[in-house]
């Protein structure tokens, strides 16, 4: 593979996967208040899902997510495909942190607290799961997009943080 080439898989599949990004990053933007768990506690005794996942990030989160995708489908002629990729791909984001934060818990690992790799890949995998339903990829990818999307949450999150919109910085 010449290095235009792997340039060119690296850029298409950023493009992919940027209304996951663009809902994530909305969630956690434009998040807050009441919690998508409305409290409720597993049988553990501890929380569903926790303070870190509420009802107006998750749809600012789907609702961005999704228009992202149907901006794009105006540059790719296919709006109506893009609308329904951006939607998949932004509830699958949302979906799969959820996830995440509710395996969190039932480790017992505190709201906030890291969970390498579990923090920087539920929102992608969750997305890659239900966008990949309106618009499969080749799973070389799919690694592609797993392994900068590790970077790339690094990234957003200590710009996240040094902008204050985070407590932390994982
Ligand atoms: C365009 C529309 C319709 C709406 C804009 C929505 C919006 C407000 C977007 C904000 C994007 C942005 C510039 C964010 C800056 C970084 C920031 C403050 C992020 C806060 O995110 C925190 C973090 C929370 O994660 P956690 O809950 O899991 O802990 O979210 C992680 C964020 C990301 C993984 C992605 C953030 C990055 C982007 C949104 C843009 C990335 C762009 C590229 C990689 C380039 C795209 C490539 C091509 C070819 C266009
Ligand atoms: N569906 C969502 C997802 C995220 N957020 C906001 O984005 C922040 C960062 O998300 P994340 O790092 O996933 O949450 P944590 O607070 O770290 O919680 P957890 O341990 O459950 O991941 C959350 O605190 C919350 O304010 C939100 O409001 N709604
Ligand atoms: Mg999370």
């Amino acid at each position: 593979m010449s290095g235009l080439h792997l340039l060119s898989e690296i850029l298409n599949s950023l493009l992919y996967i940027l209304p996951a990004y663009v809902a994530n990053a909305s969630a956690c933007i434009f998040g807050g208040g009441k919690p998508l768990d409305l409290n409720k506690c597993w049988p553990d005794g501890r929380r569903l899902l926790g303070d870190g996942v509420t009802i107006k990030g998750s749809f600012f989160g789907i609702l961005l997510g999704t228009l992202t995708g149907f901006i794009e489908g105006l540059f790719f002629n296919a709006p109506l495909l893009y609308l329904k990729l951006g939607f998949t791909l932004s509830l699958g984001a949302i979906l799969g942190d959820a996830i995440g934060s509710f395996i969190k818990r039932r480790l017992n690992i505190e709201r906030g607290k890291p969970a390498p790799l579990l923090d920087q890949l539920d929102f992608a995998i969750g997305a890659l799961i239900l966008g990949s339903l309106i618009k499969p990829i080749a799973i070389h990818q799919v690694f592609i997009i797993l392994l900068i999307t590790i970077f790339i949450h690094l990234f957003a999150n200590i710009l996240a943080y040094s902008l204050k919109i985070k407590d932390v910085w994982w």
